[in-house]
């Protein structure tokens, strides 16, 4: 369906912009800009809260920080720690009034996902999180809970982003085997059932195939880039000799899949986790992947998606080629002007096993 500006898909960057200048978008900072998301920002406001929640279909976050759920207000203006274990809710400075055809979908950054911080876009009335309904006209807020090391951020920090939607975008199994058959999705046979498959690798010659979150380590400064060293927060992982690691539910991993994986430009996708029938963990915490990742004119540039990894309850196995994650297409409802690696100062294009741009 062809609306206003442009057709049904993922807005690109330029709509974006649109929706910035019409008032479909306020408080946003244009810098942030990626081709097919924009990073939100924390605003001066923060509460520390007994427990997450969702202020369901009746009631504003107002409202529910108001029913008890705040224990702290906390100001953002100089900065404050997030302690691991704690959960938090901060307003951003980013608020919609989205037009009625316009959804929106939040995810962290890849970069907050790889130190294993949850963070969750919540909405006034929002039944689920992550999720902006059509025409959303309201705050935005970001649930903050560090699970493994404990966090300095400020206001101004960007710790999760936005996409916005019009339409159905979404590549049925058919459009995406259409379309790896003219542009290469990953460097083999693609696995294509639900989405594209993607394989955890624990195989490898460079000595080493993840690593494994040391617990009690120092402060990690959101914002300040390449100032950290690996190993004082995390251990490197051999690769095993038997073909597979066992999961500790109290750890977090960092691992990378088997496959190198394009997104053309035409196309933005997201990493879903697989059915709880397939393994008892998650590797799905920073879903978003943007245009042109993994691309280029001659084909698959390389790049390996990360997985961060949790086991739920219980120690689980996983071995080398186990499918661990699916990613879903979606078209584009225009080529974006810039795209991930190209001009943008983007920290993973052709990434192999990276940690988040906070290390050396
Ligand atoms: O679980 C994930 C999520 C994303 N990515 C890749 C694909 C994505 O295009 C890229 C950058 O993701 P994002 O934009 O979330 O990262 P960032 O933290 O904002 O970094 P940058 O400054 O490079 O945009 O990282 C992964 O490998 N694993």
């Amino acid at each position: 369906m062809r609306h206003e500006n442009y057709n049904d898909g993922v807005l690109p960057m330029e709509a974006i912009a649109a929706l910035m200048k019409s008032g479909g978008l306020k408080g946003a900072d244009a810098t942030r800009l990626q081709p097919a998301s924009l990073d939100l920002t924390l605003g001066a406001r923060a509460w520390r809260v007994r427990a997450s929640f969702l202020p369901s279909r009746l009631r504003t976050v107002a409202a529910r920080l108001d029913d008890g759920l705040a224990m702290q207000q906390m100001d953002l203006g100089a900065g404050a720690v997030f302690e691991r274990g704690c959960v938090y809710l901060v307003e951003l400075n980013e608020r919609l009034a989205l037009p009625e055809h316009v959804k929106g979908a939040a995810n962290p950054k890849s970069s907050t996902g790889r130190i294993d911080v949850f963070v969750r876009l919540v909405t006034d009335y929002g039944a689920a999180f992550d999720e902006i309904p059509a025409g959303y006209d309201g705050p935005l807020y970001a649930e903050i809970s560090p699970r493994t090391f404990s966090i300095l951020a400020r206001r101004g920090s960007s710790l999760n982003q936005l996409r916005l939607k019009a339409g159905s975008c979404r590549l049925d199994d058919e459009a995406l085997e259409a379309l790896h058959a003219s542009a290469p999705l990953v460097d083999g046979p693609a696995n294509i059932s639900g989405g594209l498959g993607l394989s955890v690798s624990l195989a490898g010659d460079d000595g080493m195939i993840g690593w494994r979150a040391r617990r009690h380590s120092a402060l990690i400064d959101v914002d300040k880039v390449g100032a950290l060293d690996p190993n004082e927060y995390f251990e490197p992982i051999a690769p095993p000799k038997t073909g597979f690691i066992i999961l500790d539910p109290d750890e977090f991993y960092i691992l990378a899949s088997k496959e190198a994986l394009a997104v053309p430009p035409d196309y933005a996708a997201e990493m879903t986790p697989i059915s709880p029938g397939l393994g008892e963990f998650r590797v799905h915490y920073a879903g978003f992947f943007d245009p042109g990742f993994g691309w280029s004119e001659q084909g698959v540039n390389g790049s390996r998606g990360v997985l961060e990894v949790r086991s739920h309850d219980a120690p689980f196995v996983l071995e080398d080629g186990q499918l661990v994650a699916r990613l879903v297409y979606e078209k584009m409802a225009a080529r974006p002007a810039r795209l991930y690696g190209g001009d943008l100062k983007s920290n993973y294009q052709g990434q192999g096993l990276k940690l988040s741009k906070h290390f050396r």
